[in-house]
């Protein structure tokens, strides 16, 4: 792994940082209501004392009481200062390991510290791998995979498949496909002598007689020159025959008897004095095939067609590419509890995958066929897991032990063959793959949102990406600004956003919480214990960073 300077300086990128910064982290907000703070958003807290009971009471359940706990001190903590901006942004650290939860209360043990089961001294501390659910119930003695092996098997399972015909697309559908052929120039690049500058076509040495008529760009091509002649010209006009020279507008100039002269540039001002204007021979002419001739090669196969790749084929001579296609994805999201529309309430929520996954799945290289809403029917699931004519099948929930949960259930019915059943990551450790059949395979991700962000990138991204021919992104790690908790045993995903040269990891990163992942850049590899400040951490960005 390598380092890698930021995206973005901390100047051009400043304001979104702190605006995205300060909505992710609202804790000091939500306990000043009507506290507004002119310039961004207040948020307001609807809460009373019942509703705190209810979400102490909630937190107790909550599987991640640790990363809770956290927010609840760093809560606390909001109110006793100011809010301007840079606290703001201070509020978004994780904290060192002083002011964290109970991990760190036990002195030298704070979240770069891995500790044994036996040291916990709170109960909050999640408990080790017997307690998964891929590893109690259904599946006895089963093991996660490791998330370096769960990523790796998702790599061979793409290799596993028998790759589909690459096809001639047309330019507007092609961007995000991986080039199947080298893209060969068609044509000399430039097809002809062009002029680089607006100004002057001249003919030997100056001054010249001006021709009376101009040549423009995309004209017929136009009369020789005589030597001593000039013509005014438009940048990209075909050069006419015998022009040695182009002489840019603002290094020329009209005598009286409308003689043209080469002059100094205004531009040098008083270092021009003494100097003597020189038009050099084939000064700004692009000469016929100056970047490319006919039949070189401009690119390999296995580029991504990015819209610089479209911008050179089309340049090139190309109305289609022959790429490799997307790989057909079918999203089936389960739940009984999801509305598409309106407001949440009565225990119903809405819907966050829904919307969400399909431009995920599609940047990440997939086309998206279908997405299905299944309830937590297991006789729908098992029609539309049986019918799908899709590479890959992705189901949203589903995955743990409940009731409910019959995605184990209909892979066992149908057959499958489980390739990753549980990973050693948080968020979203019962992710699962498997393959249904030849060349079709089905990412489980976990209902939980961030958790189902965390299987996609964990599992589908390496799928998808083997499927459609991409190649592998050059893994990078920046230093992390502040300490950043992990899970005792297993890999942590926390987003982050990269500010200058650091990773400054974001509060809202629970399992149910989508509000870190909307603002980050990126989600930070935490190793098992967390890291420190400073601590160089592998970053997995997130597809819409490159369009940023
Ligand atoms: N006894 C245990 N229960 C659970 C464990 C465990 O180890 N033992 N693991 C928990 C973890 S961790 C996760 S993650 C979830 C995974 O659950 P499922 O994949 O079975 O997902 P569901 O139960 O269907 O849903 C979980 C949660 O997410 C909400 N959800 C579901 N779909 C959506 C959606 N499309 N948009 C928004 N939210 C969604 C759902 O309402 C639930 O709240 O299991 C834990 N349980
Ligand atoms: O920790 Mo789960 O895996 O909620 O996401």
């Amino acid at each position: 792994m390598t380092g890698r300077s930021a995206r973005g300086g901390p100047d051009t990128d400043e304001r979104y940082v702190e605006e995205a910064l300060a909505v992710v982290d609202d804790s000091g907000a939500r306990d000043r209501p009507g506290e507004a703070r002119p310039g961004r958003p207040t948020h307001k807290r609807h809460g009373s004392e019942q509703q705190d009971r209810n979400a102490a009471h909630d937190r107790g359940l909550a599987r991640d009481r640790d990363f809770e706990h956290d927010r609840d001190l760093e809560h606390d903590r909001a109110l006793a200062h100011d809010r301007d901006l840079e606290e703001a942004l201070a509020l978004v650290r994780d904290s060192g390991p002083r002011e964290v939860g109970s991990q760190s209360r036990t002195p030298g043990a704070g979240p770069d510290t891995p500790r044994h089961p036996a040291a916990r001294d709170s109960g909050r501390d999640r408990p080790p791998e017997d307690a998964s659910p891929a590893s109690s119930g259904r599946h006895p003695r089963h093991e996660a995979t490791r998330w370096p092996e769960a990523r790796a098997a998702a790599e061979r399972a793409a290799r596993s498949v028998t790759r589909r015909e690459p096809a001639d697309v047309p330019l507007e559908a092609a961007l995000g496909l991986v080039l199947a052929a080298p893209l060969t120039a068609l044509t000399d690049l430039p097809s002809f002598n062009t002029s680089a500058m607006d100004g002057w076509a001249v003919a030997g040495p100056g001054p010249w007689h001006v021709r009376e008529e101009g040549i423009l760009a995309g004209r017929t091509e136009p009369a020789p020159l005589e030597d001593g002649e000039a013509v005014r010209i438009a940048t990209g006009a075909r050069i006419p025959p015998d022009a040695t020279a182009v002489v840019r507008s603002e290094h020329g100039s009209m005598d009286a008897k409308g003689r043209l002269h080469a002059v100094l540039p205004p531009a040098l001002g008083p270092e021009g004095a003494g100097r003597t204007p020189t038009v050099a021979h084939g000064q700004d002419i692009r000469p016929r095939g100056q970047e490319c001739h006919t039949g070189d090669q401009l690119l390999p196969p296995g580029i991504l067609v990015t819209p610089a790749v479209l911008g050179l084929a089309a340049a090139a001579g190309y109305d289609t590419l022959c790429a490799l296609p997307r790989p057909r994805v079918e999203v089936l999201v389960l739940g009984d509890e999801l509305l598409t529309e309106g407001l949440p309430g009565d225990g119903l929520i809405r819907d966050a995958l829904g919307p969400m996954l399909p431009p995920w799945l599609r940047a990440l290289g997939a086309d998206v066929v279908a997405v299905r809403r299944l309830g937590d029917d297991a006789e729908a699931l098992h029609r539309a897991v049986t019918s799908s004519t899709a590479e890959v099948i992705v189901t949203t929930g589903g995955t743990a032990a409940g009731p409910v949960d019959h995605v184990h259930p209909i892979l066992r019915r149908v057959g499958a063959e489980l390739l990753v059943d549980g990973v050693k990551v948080r968020p979203g450790h019962p992710m699962l793959l498997a393959r249904i059949r030849d060349n079709q395979h089905l990412v489980g991700l976990p209902g939980n949102p961030l958790a189902a962000v965390s299987g996609l990138l964990t599992l589908a991204e390496p799928l998808l990406r083997g499927l459609a021919g991409r190649a592998a992104p050059e893994p990078y790690t920046l230093p992390l600004r502040d300490a950043a908790h992990g899970h005792p045993y297993d890999t942590r995903l926390a987003p982050v956003v990269v500010r200058a040269d650091h990773a400054v990891p974001l509060h809202y990163n629970g399992p149910a919480m989508l509000r870190g992942i909307a603002a980050a850049d990126a989600l930070a590899v935490l190793p098992p214990g967390g890291a420190r400040p400073g601590q160089e951490v592998e970053l997995l960005d997130l597809p819409w960073v490159w369009a940023k």
